[in-house]
């Protein structure tokens, strides 16, 4: 329920007649119909889920480099992958970051298959908010611009509404958050939402947990997902 119109409303709350107008109206119902459940927050992360960054890093990573060596995605290990370029040999560690601190590289991501018809297929549901939550880079000079860019490109532009840019994805509050990172910590030990861990070629030998879901794929049952955590 939305009040569009101008004129106050007159509601009983907490025990007194309160004379509220319709954004304040709108904001009070609003928090009512979230701590009751009735909507579902879904923090949906960009790469690795949404953007694909492994792929699109090897991509760049073998143009400018041609007469290095590199890692197969199948042969990818461990979330960072300048870790274990750099195990590989130590000077690949800052040639692998080179490549994502580089104009563009975050804008030409491809769309990982399903995802970004998943988020607007979610963002249509009833009940239901979602947000792309990620983490920009350190390097700032084109990142934060070009996930906005990506975003305004893929999904479209009312959606650059639902971005949330945190290195610290702890501090925000949702119900369900579709990461490919095994470990998200932060400031906040206990975080609301459950981490689902999007299976992604650094993450996909991690053995399966009792404690911990996972989306194999956007081909995977994400409605089942969403569903699950409306009970
Ligand atoms: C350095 C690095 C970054 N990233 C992604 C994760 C973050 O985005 P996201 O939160 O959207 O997954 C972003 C900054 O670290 O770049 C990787 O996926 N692998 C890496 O090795
Ligand atoms: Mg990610």
């Amino acid at each position: 329920m939305k009040i569009m119109s101008i004129l106050p409303v007159t509601v009983r709350l907490l025990g007194r007649e309160r004379t509220l107008f319709h954004n304040q109206f709108n904001c009070i119902f609003a928090k009512m119909s979230s701590s009751s459940g009735k909507r579902l927050r879904v923090l949906v992360d960009m790469d690795g889920v949404i953007a694909d960054f492994e792929g699109g890093f090897l991509k760049k990573f073998r143009a400018r480099y041609p007469n290095e060596p590199y890692i197969t995605l199948e042969d990818r290990r461990g979330f960072w992958v300048s870790s274990q370029y750099g195990s590989l040999r130590s000077d690949l560690c800052e040639k692998a970051i080179s490549i994502w601190e580089s104009k563009d590289f975050f804008i030409e991501l491809e769309p990982i298959p399903g995802g970004v018809q998943a988020v607007k297929e979610m963002a249509k549901m009833e009940n239901t908010d979602v947000f792309i939550c990620t983490s920009p880079i350190k390097h700032y000079i084109h990142c934060p611009y070009e996930k906005y860019a990506w975003i305004d490109k893929h999904l479209g532009f009312d959606f650059l509404e639902q971005i949330i840019l945190t290195r610290d994805k702890t501090v925000v509050t949702g119900d369900i958050l579709i990461d490919d990172k095994p470990e998200l910590i932060g400031v906040e030990p206990n975080p609301s939402w459950e981490h689902v861990l999007f299976t992604a070629c650094h993450n996909k030998h991690i053995p399966p947990s009792f404690s911990r879901r996972r989306l194999l794929s956007w081909a995977d049952d994400w409605r089942g997902l969403l569903e699950s955590k409306r009970h």
